[in-house]
């Protein structure tokens, strides 16, 4: 059975993550399903590259390789064909996305994800980012403490 490769992007606006929902098709099982954005890796390519590519090609998105930050490495057998998927968290500086594949794309909160009918192999990246601090993996600030009051000399 043939397996595919595929990069698949976890956007995230302040707290609040990009779920996009697929068009129809022919099998059932990946008709209408949420997916993260991205797609086939090519040969030769890097798993970045081939998202940054496709995040270009899907919604004129352009992300830094350098922020990307692997998030999930899955692998899944559907009824006839198997995936290997690397999920890379990309934090977006605005929430204005031109999708042209899907059908719709909606910004959700990482407790509200499990409300979506999800491609199956995305179940358990759901399950983690339920439980993970969105923090740790988005660029590191200043390091400056926001709101901190200035002493008189
Ligand atoms: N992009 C993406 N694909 C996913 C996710 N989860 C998941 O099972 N997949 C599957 C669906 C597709 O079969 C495959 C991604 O390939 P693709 O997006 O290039 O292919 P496609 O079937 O949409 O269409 P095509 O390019 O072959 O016409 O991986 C996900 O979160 N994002």
């Amino acid at each position: 059975m043939e397996t595919l490769n595929v990069a698949a992007a976890i956007l995230i606006y302040e707290n609040k993550i990009l779920c996009a929902q697929r068009a129809g098709g022919k099998q059932e099982y990946i008709s209408y399903k949420y997916e993260f954005p991205g797609g086939k890796a090519e040969t030769g390519e890097t798993w970045e590259k081939a998202l940054q590519r496709e995040l270009m090609e899907e919604m004129e998105l352009a992300v830094d390789i350098g922020h990307m930050k692997l998030f999930y490495d899955a692998k899944h057998e559907y009824p006839d064909f198997k995936v290997r998927i690397r999920f890379f968290i990309c934090p977006v500086e605005s929430k204005q996305l031109h999708s042209k594949e899907h059908t719709a794309i909606r910004w959700v909160e990482k407790q509200e994800l499990d409300k979506l009918d999800w491609m199956e192999a995305n179940w358990p990246v759901i399950e983690k980012l339920k439980r993970t601090e969105l923090k740790a993996y988005l660029p590191q600030d200043s390091g400056y403490p926001a709101g901190q009051r200035i002493d008189k000399a």
